[in-house]
């Protein structure tokens, strides 16, 4: 089957910075991607690419067939769930739950004069019900935890039943409890053969989920290392990536790292 993302070459430029140098990935529609590397590497850039919110400054992104540039990129991100903190802190304080999910369907964060079925309705409250959720659906999220946050995040990026589905640190500011819920969660999600490709930055590689394929490693916008997990998370790739001598633990299709 075909790439569901394809980048060649590409570069982006903000300002003075070289944000993005050359990268050149791919990701299938089985994959399960996570992004790793340190702090202003590039990695939320990347994802704003992927998600068709912003455009190279050059070389090419495809997604999911559709060459940036040449395609209607509204139509394009109704096909992408994407949860990430630029997202959330758009989402009207007031706005209901059920309704911040059901919104995804039209790429809005607050519920206006759009008119929901009851079909939409029932995919919201199953979504919720699958990470744990249901009982918070009147709520609104000003109310909820950062875990509880993070949780419906996800629901709303399933809503439109995405081919592609872009997690940028999902786990931030979990503490360890709802972190390993969220991993299970996310272990279920991506040993589902009916779930889109998936692509998750985070900061630890013990946030990794178990399940998860593939690893890029950036540093300074550009990929130090990339492929499938077992080959390429490496102690050598993650000390490349992160300029220090680390050590990689693997336990039960789970990471740990620490500097050496
Ligand atoms: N609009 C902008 N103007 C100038 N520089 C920018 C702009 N947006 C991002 N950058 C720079 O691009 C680099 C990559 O930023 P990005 O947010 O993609 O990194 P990141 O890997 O996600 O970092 P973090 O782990 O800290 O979230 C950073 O040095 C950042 O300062």
């Amino acid at each position: 089957m075909n790439d569901v993302l394809r980048l060649t070459d590409v570069t982006l430029r903000r300002g003075e910075n070289q944000v993005l140098d050359g990268v050149t990935w791919s990701v299938a529609p089985a994959d399960r991607w996570v992004i790793l590397g340190p702090n202003g590497a590039g990695k939320t850039s990347l994802v704003t690419l992927c998600s068709a919110r912003a455009h190279p400054t050059t070389g090419s992104v495809e997604i999911l067939g559709e060459p940036l540039g040449e395609t209607n990129t509204q139509e394009l991100r109704i096909r992408i769930g994407l949860a990430s903190a630029a997202l959330a802190d758009r989402i009207p304080p007031s706005e209901t739950v059920r309704d911040l999910v059901m919104t995804a369907a039209y790429g809005v964060t607050g519920r206006w004069r759009e008119e929901y079925e009851s079909v939409d309705e029932m995919r919201a409250d199953d979504l919720l019900a699958a990470f744990g959720m249901h009982a918070f659906a009147d709520r609104t999220f000003e109310t909820l935890s950062e875990g509880e946050r993070k949780r419906v995040q996800i629901a709303r990026a399933l809503m439109t039943d995405p081919e592609l589905l872009l997690l940028d640190e999902p786990a931030a500011g979990l503490d360890l409890g709802g972190r390993e819920e969220l991993l299970g969660a996310l272990t279920e999600l991506a040993g589902d053969r009916r779930s889109p490709a998936m692509v998750m930055v985070t900061h630890h590689v013990e946030e990794i989920p178990a399940g998860f394929t593939h690893v890029l490693l950036l540093r300074d916008g550009k990929a130090v290392a990339q492929g499938p997990l077992a080959d390429s998370l490496t102690s050598a790739n993650l000390s490349a990536a992160y300029g220090l001598p680390i050590q990689l633990f693997a336990h039960e299709g789970r990471w740990t790292a620490r500097s050496v």
